[in-house]
């Protein structure tokens, strides 16, 4: 009789989990997977794609009206929220079945119960019934934070935000990273009236200062509000919405208000400290290199250990889990230079070191930069200005990052951070011949 029903049992079927769970059944391994929620996680249920297919259906509106420049007899157009909505949520349970095919296919048995960790070696079930598995994988992800504030029931989250009866007309977000200024894009480029409040006065922390200087600059000039400085006092239902109460600045009545102050581990009750697990200060699995917990037989990926909250580096570290653990093919994850994204209108990317991490690094360096006015924009009447910086070392010209504003951003940059990643430098981008005409030449065209 085998020592362990499985060899592996996955807790939680999001992007890393599910890559972890069909690699390692296709390494040979007998595999299980829990998943309480939809197979997919948030990335697929509730994250990146619809939140991109919503970002999509907001930027007709500028396109729509930039048409009529271009000789497109546009006539008054009505969006339709429940259109938009219904067919974002068909194509989430498309994909959602299209995982749970490619499990079963590689023999993974899906359970969808709410696992909990019962002891090194198990894991009990909702429905009561306990298993045995001689590895365990965390990837049970992160859930949003949301500041302990008298009415917070009354606000939502990008867990709820897909599902909206009808399209608000005063939004308010809290939080000034990344889902912020995704959804503030989303809503007003769909006709809402948006305000963004913040505890600091800088969005985006992280990416280069003058590139989101110039999303808070053309957000601005597009009609999203920004309130800095804020703390939360109350949240209110009114006969006509919400009113929103702040330490210091003057209330804010609104329909809806979108939580977006983080996320955090998904630990809570998951029986991994009761189990020898170490967990940190945030409730976050504390991993080694091999994304290996303090119990031998107990890993973890994903948003769950905090490290990078990216889809793409939770499949990575699920497959170097794999390969790691039953492939016989060791690696680890390489977290230097990951490229990310921000799908604001217009969208932001950035790869390596910004200007002042690269100063306070390096001491001097040479910083390369375009500021353009995209041909499609001149056209539009569209006064929106794109930015382009590469950030070089001052002596071998190597580029320490690359960082940009404007459209396809995030399209052109994927392809400019392999040579980031390869460590060329400037002379290289120099050498290549401009294609012409594009924004994207602008690269190879630096000053
Ligand atoms: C609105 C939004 C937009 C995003 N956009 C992007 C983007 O554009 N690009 C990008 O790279 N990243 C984006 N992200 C981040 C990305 O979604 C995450 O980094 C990624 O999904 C993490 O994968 P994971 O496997 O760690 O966890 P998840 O995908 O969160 O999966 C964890 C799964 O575990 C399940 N689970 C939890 N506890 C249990 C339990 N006890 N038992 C059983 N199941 C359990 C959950 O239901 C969930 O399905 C976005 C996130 C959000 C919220
Ligand atoms: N395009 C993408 O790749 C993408 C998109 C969405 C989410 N994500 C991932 O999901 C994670 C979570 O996204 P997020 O936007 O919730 O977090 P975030 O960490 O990007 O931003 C949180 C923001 O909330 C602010 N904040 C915190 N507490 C607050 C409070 N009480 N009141 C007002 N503001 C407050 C912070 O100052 C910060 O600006 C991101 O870190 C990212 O890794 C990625």
């Amino acid at each position: 009789m085998a020592e362990f029903d499985y060899d592996l049992f996955v807790i939680g079927g999001g992007s890393g989990g599910v890559r972890a769970a069909r690699v390692s059944a296709a390494h040979g391994a007998k595999v299980a997977l829990a998943e309480e929620h939809k197979v997919g996680g948030t990335c697929v249920i509730r994250g990146c794609v619809p939140k991109k297919l919503l970002v999509y259906g907001a930027h007709f509106a500028e396109d729509l009206a930039d048409a009529r420049r271009f000789g497109w007899d546009v006539p008054d157009c009505r969006f339709d929220w429940p259109t938009l909505r219904d067919n974002v949520l068909a194509e989430v349970d498309r994909l959602n079945q299209a995982y749970t095919t490619t499990l079963n296919n590689n023999d993974v048995e899906i359970i969808l119960e709410r696992a909990t960790v019962s002891g090194p070696n198990s894991v009990r079930l909702a429905s009561g019934r306990e298993v045995t598995a001689r590895y365990i994988l965390i990837a049970t992800g992160a859930w949003p934070a949301r500041p302990d504030v008298p009415g917070v029931e009354h606000a939502i989250t990008s867990n709820e935000v897909f599902h909206l009866e009808k399209l608000p007309k005063r939004v308010l977000i809290a939080g000034g990273g990344y889902i912020a200024n995704e959804f503030a894009g989303i809503f007003h480029e769909l006709g809402a009236d948006v305000t963004i409040v913040n505890r600091t006065d800088v969005i985006l922390r992280g990416y280069d200062e003058s590139i989101r200087d110039r999303l808070l600059q053309i957000s601005m000039t597009k009609g999203i509000k920004f309130q800095f400085n804020s703390r939360f006092s109350s949240i209110e239902k009114t006969d006509e919405g919400l009113r929103v109460t702040f330490d210091s600045c003057e209330p804010i009545d609104v329909d809806l208000v979108l939580f977006a102050t983080g996320r955090e581990p998904h630990t809570k009750g998951l029986g991994l400290e009761e189990a020898g697990v170490t967990l940190d200060a945030k409730g976050a699995v504390v991993v080694d290199e091999d994304s290996k917990s303090s119990v031998d037989s107990i890993y973890a990926v994903g948003d769950v250990t905090n490290r990078v909250q990216l889809t793409p580096v939770a499949i990575r570290e699920g497959q170097a889990f794999a390969d790691t653990v039953f492939g016989n093919k060791p690696w680890r994850v390489d977290y230097h230079c990951i490229p990310s994204a921000v799908f604001s209108h217009p969208p932001l990317a950035g790869v390596g070191l910004t200007e002042s991490q690269a100063k306070q690094k390096y001491g001097a360096v040479r910083v390369y930069s375009s500021d353009f006015r995209p041909m499609k924009n001149v056209l539009a009447n569209r006064n929106e200005r794109a930015l382009y910086k590469m950030i070089c070392h001052a002596e071998t010209d190597q580029i320490l990052g690359l960082h940009m504003i404007g459209p396809d951003s995030a399209e052109i940059l994927q392809a400019a951070a392999v040579a980031v990643k390869a460590g060329l430098n400037k002379k290289a981008f120099d050498d290549t011949v401009a294609l012409h005409p594009s924004m994207a030449e602008e690269l190879v065209l630096l000053r």
